[in-house]
């Protein structure tokens, strides 16, 4: 304490420190306490430098993270070690004959967490990764990570633009599928936000990708796309034969960008690409944005609800299709995928390069998806009609599946009704009580 107080006294600014003629005596005094000061900061300095490696993670290569620019970073890389490999190999550990080995990507998001549930539980090898980006209720994230944790799926917490991390995991797994679902949703968000498209998107659909093309085995790859890449067009249903360049969000674009971006590394590396086209999903554990989400929620608190008319007061309706429908077309796609034909960054030959709609089918008005609501919460919404905004939305969606209906069976059993009634469900039992409050 008394050594503290002497450094206490010495200015902090050495620039400021006035030297004084003084005594060999007091000389010798000084010199003395110059040593034990030095002693002391030599400790200081030495201590912090074994804090710090003890705190780092050993590989040195995820200082490279790039987190989203754009957004508040939730996370703190932290990877790498003998005890996170050990996690990691043993979620990806494939359990039943001939199973896969997949690293789910977006796996803490609402297809993500329904998809790798599934996968494990036929007894794939599953390795999640989210960078628990803070664009909804980052809550439900951790929750959606805590049931996955329980039924054994690890999440590892980083960005799909993370090169070293993504090649790590591909030093410690040889994945033999990748399910690509993280991504930046939302069709209206990107008025607001348009660089997080471009980051998760784009940039970080070509970094995964780079990966996956100098992996060796290659993965076979299949990911999110998006209904809304049909934009603007009239014809119904939509058939992945149909044009998709007119974009009528920056969203969609960022999607169909992905769709060609597809293309490119098929082509030059032999990549195996399959692109899944969602038609609104909606279900338990749903996104907090979406409009039968939020809906529900404001519904429930005695809040106006904004619904959307066309031009002419035409309908606006949406092929709103169910999570389970979707999650066994997620699997159908990737039981279905043919190996990827490189390696080391080489193609061998030409590889499948697939896109398919999933969709239900039939399409249902959203003064239809409100009605349904009522009945099931039992509150009549106070309906405001507004006109459709012109930033992103397009006026339905409908979709032909018979491609994925030929391929790999894919046919959607729940109608809305049903589906609603099985969010409304878990809506009602995670948010009870008021233990949570839905944002
Ligand atoms: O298929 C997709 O690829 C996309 O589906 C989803 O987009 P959308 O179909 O636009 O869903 P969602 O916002 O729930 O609006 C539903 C309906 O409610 C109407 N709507 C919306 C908001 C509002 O305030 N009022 C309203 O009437 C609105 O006009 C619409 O008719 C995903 O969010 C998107 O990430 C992407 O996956």
């Amino acid at each position: 304490m008394s050594q503290m107080k002497q450094f206490d006294n010495i200015p902090s600014t050495p620039g400021k420190f006035k030297m004084e003629k003084s005594s060999p005596y007091i000389h010798r005094l000084r010199w003395h306490s110059s040593l034990v000061k030095l002693t002391f900061w030599s400790f200081v300095f030495l201590g912090m430098i074994l804090m710090f490696l003890y705190k780092s993670p050993p590989s040195t290569s995820s200082s490279s993270s790039t987190p989203d620019p754009s957004r508040r970073s939730l996370w703190t890389p932290s990877w790498g070690g003998p005890a996170w490999e050990k996690r990691v190999r043993s979620s990806a550990r494939v359990r039943s004959r001939n199973g896969l080995c997949v690293l789910v990507t977006g796996a803490a998001g609402f297809v993500g967490t329904h998809v790798s549930a599934a996968l494990k539980r036929r007894g794939d090898g599953v390795l999640g990764i989210d960078n628990f980006n803070d664009y909804y209720d980052v809550s439900l994230k951790r929750a959606r990570q805590a049931l996955l944790e329980r039924t054994g799926v690890f999440i590892v917490e980083g960005d799909i633009n993370d090169q070293a991390l993504i090649s790590k995991l591909f030093e410690v797994v040889a994945f033999t599928h990748v399910m690509h679902l993280a991504a930046q949703a939302g069709v209206r968000y990107a008025m607001q936000n348009p660089s997080s498209y471009v980051h998760s998107n784009i940039a970080g659909f070509v970094s995964l990708l780079e990966v996956c093309k100098s992996a060796n085995p290659q993965p076979a790859i299949v990911w999110a796309s998006s209904s809304s890449v049909y934009g603007l067009n009239t014809k119904v249903p939509f058939s992945e034969k149909d044009r998709t360049d007119q974009p009528a969000s920056l969203y969609a674009a960022t999607k169909k960008a992905g769709e060609e971006i597809a293309h490119t590394y098929n082509h030059i590396y032999g990549l195996s690409l399959t692109g899944l086209r969602f038609f609104t999903v909606y279900g338990p554990w749903g996104r907090p944005d979406m409009a039968y989400f939020f809906f529900t929620r404001d519904m429930l608190k005695g809040k106006p609800i904004p619904i959307f008319e066309g031009p002419n007061h035409g309908t606006v309706a949406r092929d709103f299709t169910y999570i389970d429908d979707i999650v066994k077309g997620c699997l159908g796609a990737l039981d279905t995928a043919e190996k990827s034909t490189g390696s080391g960054g080489k193609k061998k030959g030409p590889a499948q390069l697939r896109v398919f709609n999933l969709g239900n089918t039939s399409p249902v008005p959203v003064s239809e998806l409100v009605s349904i609501l009522e009945r099931l919460l039992k509150v009549k919404a106070k309906r405001t009609v507004l006109k459709m905004p012109r930033n992103g939305d397009v006026q339905f969606t409908h979709a032909n599946i018979s491609y994925a209906q030929s391929e790999f069976g894919y046919k959607p059993t729940t109608d809305l009704q049903t589906g609603l009634k099985k969010f409304v469900r878990w809506y009602l039992s995670y948010y009870s009580g008021g233990k949570k409050s839905a944002q």
